[in-house]
């Protein structure tokens, strides 16, 4: 059976998809204030008219206004009226990605406008109606499904966490390629224009949840969430690409082999991978959902600077993450810096 998402008002679930729903568009030098200010005003040639809908203080108000003016619609309204919203709608999405990433999360459910105003653009409140503004806003989703960023995954839900270090919102994404779920654990107002402070971090079932002593992993997680939350803003993003990418299985492989004398390197190339599997690329779906553009990252591991520039995002700075040395990992910390690229403070490994 398929799904269906019923929206009406822009201040219930799924308002966004109204187009009473505040998202500002600009055509040449001007800004709509939503869409269904842009909509009522091409019903007019007279510019005073269209002007007056323009600055309408809301889309009901516009909405009204063209009521007003009903003897002045222009006489082909009706033979254009669809590729009017169609172009508008595409247009919303286009210039207000954050409703385009909750759009297309939505999957293949069917999009509905329930109004029992109107049987045309909605389906009339009976479900009889056309849903004509539901089948246009499936063609958008459709569409953008296929673009960057939005096709690498897509957001099914957030809710709070609660930390020793103060409170996370946790935000769950599905990366489309592999079907793997990952988080972004965000604190505090990201908006403030300033680059977010953020951690790229792969899993560690060993180290970030067991406890393990043999790499650097626990450590450096425990002290990103706590300079984030002391930076008063910033984002963990918690990507499940264990054991650098071969899965946990595997690292236990790999472990055992370094029990036998291989180094960090040497092991995952014994099992036939690379010394460091993981791609990156998918990160830019996740951040681009949470409007990053600029960050701070903490990483000693130059790679994830290269990954994050080539997704577009800009670095402005990179903040080392020199956690946990112990007898356990000192080798494998050395290996890091000799074989990997990782960047430390010759104080921190020697
Ligand atoms: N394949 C593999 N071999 C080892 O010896 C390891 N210690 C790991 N650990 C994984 O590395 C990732 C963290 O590395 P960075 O600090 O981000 O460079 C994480 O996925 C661990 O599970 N893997
Ligand atoms: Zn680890």
């Amino acid at each position: 059976m398929i799904e269906e998402i019923q929206f009406y008002e822009p201040n219930e679930d799924y308002g966004y998809l109204s187009n009473f729903a505040d998202s500002p568009i600009q055509l040449s030098e001007v800004i709509w204030p939503t869409s269904e200010h842009y909509y009522q005003a091409q019903k007019f040639t007279d510019h005073s008219v269209q002007q007056k809908i323009l600055n309408a203080s809301t889309p009901d108000e516009a909405f009204q206004l063209s009521r007003k003016y009903d003897h002045l619609v222009k006489s082909d309204w009706m033979d254009v009226r669809h590729s009017v919203m169609r172009y508008i709608v595409f247009e919303k999405f286009r210039q207000n990605t954050h409703f385009t990433h909750l759009l297309v999360s939505t999957g293949d459910k069917l999009l509905t406008e329930h109004s029992h105003k109107d049987s045309y653009w909605g389906d009339g409140g009976d479900g009889k109606g056309q849903n004509e503004l539901g089948k246009i806003l499936m063609e958008v989703r459709d569409y953008f499904a296929q673009q960057e960023p939005f096709n690498y995954v897509h957001f099914v839900d957030s809710a709070k966490l609660p930390t020793q270090w103060g409170t996370f919102r946790m935000y769950g994404f599905v990366e489309h390629a592999t079907g793997k779920e990952h988080l972004a654990l965000v604190y505090g107002n990201l908006n403030g224009g300033e680059p977010a402070l953020i951690r790229l971090h792969s899993e560690c079932l060993t180290g970030d949840a067991l406890f393990s002593a043999r790499c650097d992993c626990g450590f450096q997680l425990s002290r990103a969430m706590e300079n984030i939350v002391n930076a008063g803003h910033g984002v963990l993003f918690y990507l499940r690409q264990e054991g650098r990418g071969i899965g946990l299985i595997n690292k236990i492989r790999a472990y055992h082999l370094q029990d036998n004398g291989a180094d960090t390197v040497e092991a995952n190339e014994a099992l036939g991978f690379a010394a460091d599997m993981r791609d990156y690329s998918f990160c830019k779906g996740m951040l681009s959902f949470l409007n990053i553009e600029s960050v701070k990252l903490m990483t000693n591991n130059p790679k994830k600077v290269k990954a994050l520039e080539k997704a577009g995002i800009h670095i402005s700075k990179r903040v080392p993450l020199q956690e946990g040395n112990n007898p356990h990992n000192h080798g494998y910390l050395k290996t890091k810096a000799s074989k990997l690229g990782h960047i430390f403070d010759n104080t921190f490994i020697e």
